[in-house]
């Protein structure tokens, strides 16, 4: 079964001296009740620049535009016990935009400290690559979930193509 494209936009604002992460509280469908990110599917035939600007809009509100939009990598959400739900998830940031975050019919917008995320109201494994991506890695994470389809049984983390490891810098002959 391939995995459902979806996509996730990360806003980021310094407030009040403080850097902060607009994150939501699901109100609906898939992942309700908990507190996750800003995005949603990319439909067919759309691009997936088109579907995070249409996602923000949808359940923020607020307006972003292409050239704003920082790519970060991805993630694979891997649910052996409910392989229906796997999604592939492309991730961005995004520091400029216009307009106030506005509760929809499925987020309720929260701006969150970065360096003190909600995580036991999020997904067990946002923890694995959420904060990682907001302190600037990037690259790509496979994350598996147990069969209670809640804690992680393994989270792999796979730079970005044409990174060059930290350990072999310098080491040419
Ligand atoms: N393990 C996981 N950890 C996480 O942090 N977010 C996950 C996740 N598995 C899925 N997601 C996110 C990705 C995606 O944004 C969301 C599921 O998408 P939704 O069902 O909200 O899609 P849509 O907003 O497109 O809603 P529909 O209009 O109903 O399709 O859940």
């Amino acid at each position: 079964m391939t995995s459902a494209p979806v996509t996730l936009c990360f806003m980021l604002r310094t407030h009040e001296g403080r850097e902060q992460v607009l994150l939501g509280l699901k109100k609906t469908g898939f992942g309700a009740g908990k507190v996750v990110g800003i995005g949603g599917h990319v439909e067919p035939g759309e691009s997936i620049v088109a579907a995070i600007c249409r996602e923000v809009a949808e359940e923020t509100s607020l307006v972003i535009g292409a050239m704003d939009l920082i790519p970060a990598g991805t993630v694979a959400f891997v649910f052996p016990a409910k392989p229906e739900w796997d999604m592939f998830t492309t991730v961005f940031l995004c520091r400029t935009f216009a307009g106030d975050a506005v509760e929809s019919d499925e987020i309720a917008p929260q701006w969150h400290p970065v360096g003190d995320l909600p995580h036991a109201h999020m997904w067990a494994d946002a923890s694995h690559w959420l904060p990682a991506f907001l302190s600037g890695e990037r690259g790509h994470w496979r994350v598996v979930l147990n069969d209670d389809n809640e804690t992680v049984a393994s989270s792999i983390h796979t730079p970005p193509l044409g990174a060059v490891p930290a350990d072999s810098r310098g080491m040419g002959s």
